[in-house]
């Protein structure tokens, strides 16, 4: 009985959640079983809208290259209280003093289960992972983060009946697909634990949509660059690098060939889009999963752009092979057209803007403003 109980409470719930709009009937084909097996006490509990105003946001993995900023910009739109940070890594002061910080690791059910509970989360933003070169550097790490994390993830979400956004990547595709431009749907064959992960995640929020009604969004982001926070191991890290090191040293070693085309994007606009997506109404919605896109440029032409402010920054090339090989098998140029077209998505930043707002951002005369203001 108690499982008959659990059904209903959640048929109801697909079928009702105001939070999850874009739970139609016709996405919830069957439900035969709750994904992960409930005592008979548990309680499905859906908070909506109508109970807070404002969603109630958990961000996991928060303290990485991505997250803090996003708590920044969803705490300004819905409240310093209703966004809290989570990570299993010690906060600087001005993040824990800045709004709620937890911590929590996504590798242990129970713990996320009693966050979401204690704290009515509705939306859930899922940043924790192992970025693509450092999986490559421990591969059963990156397999427990980035799968069994999402697992747990993907089955609290479904029984609390929150918003789930988790974000792949570029990293998504492999050799094999499109390079130029890649669309969102083509073959997808990744060559690193990074990448599939990632394609496990897309299917996985996307079967759990169609099967639990799982308000599940994805983007796929490009390589991101920041100026106020450290990448966390990927292939696109040269991108931020260059710019510390040409204002510090004059001198950069990029661990990429000069002729290395990637697709990035400004962190002002990722967390935009990450923002707009999250707030789209369910039917403008046509796909779960949609690549997002700025620019694409290559490490050579970046330096050029860079010399516009420092002429005299020096450039040279010591190819790390792993990530040569990584970025080797992705995409060259990101087709975001569907993005645009359902959601309205634009970016704000082109390579010229980047390197003036980063240069700008990271000038010692503006580092010191910074450090006195705060
Ligand atoms: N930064 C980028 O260029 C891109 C990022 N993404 C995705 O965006 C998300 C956020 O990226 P970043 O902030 O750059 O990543 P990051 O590597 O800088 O941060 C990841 C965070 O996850 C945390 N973490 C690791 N194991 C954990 C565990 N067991 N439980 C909880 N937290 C754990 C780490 O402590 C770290 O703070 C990731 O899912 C990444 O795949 C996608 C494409 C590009
Ligand atoms: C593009 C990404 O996903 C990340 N920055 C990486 O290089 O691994």
């Amino acid at each position: 009985m108690p499982v008959v109980r659990t059904l209903t409470r959640t048929i109801k719930q697909v079928l009702q959640s105001p939070v999850c709009g874009c739970q139609t009937v016709t996405s919830v084909r069957f439900i035969g079983f709750s994904p992960r097996q409930v005592t008979s006490d548990a309680s499905f509990h859906s908070v909506s809208f109508s109970e807070t105003d404002h969603p109630r946001v958990l961000i996991t993995g928060g303290l990485g290259q991505l997250g803090v900023g996003l708590a920044k910009l969803l705490r300004k739109r819905f409240g310093n209280n209703n966004v809290i940070l989570s990570d299993i890594r010690k906060p600087p002061d001005n993040v824990f003093y800045s709004g709620p910080f937890i911590y929590s690791d996504i590798l242990d059910y129970k713990n996320l289960r009693e966050i979401v509970v204690n704290n009515r989360i509705t939306w859930l933003i899922h940043y924790s992972a192992l970025l693509s070169a450092v999986g490559e550097a421990n591969v059963p790490l990156a397999r427990a983060v980035n799968i069994t994390g999402l697992h747990n993830i993907l089955d609290i979400a479904a029984e609390h009946g929150l918003r789930l956004f988790v974000p792949s990547t570029i990293g998504a595709f492999g050799p094999t697909s499109p390079r130029n431009p890649t669309p969102d749907l083509c073959i997808q064959r990744p060559k690193t634990i990074y990448g599939v992960s990632k394609v496990h995640a897309e299917l996985m929020g996307e079967y759990y949509h169609y099967r639990y009604g799982l308000d599940f969004r994805c983007l796929r982001y490009p390589g991101i660059i920041s100026a106020d926070s450290q990448p966390g191991g990927g292939t696109t890290d040269y991108a931020v690098q260059i710019f510390h090191d040409a204002i510090k040293n004059g001198r950069f070693v990029c661990n990429l060939k000069p002729d290395t085309r990637l697709p990035m994007m400004y962190i002002d606009d990722c967390l935009r889009a990450t923002m707009e997506v999250l707030e789209a109404p369910a039917e403008s919605l046509t796909m779960r999963t949609y690549n997002i896109n700025a620019m694409s440029f290559n490490p050579e032409e970046l330096a050029q752009e860079v010399r516009k402010h420092l002429p005299e920054l020096e450039v040279v090339y010591n190819m790390d092979a792993v990530r040569q090989a990584i970025a080797d098998s992705w995409p060259m140029n990101f087709d975001d057209s569907n993005a645009r077209k359902d959601w309205g998505w634009k970016h704000e930043y082109d390579l010229p803007e980047l390197v003036t707002t980063m240069l700008g951002y990271l000038s010692p005369e503006s580092l010191n403003a910074q450090a006195q203001a705060s």
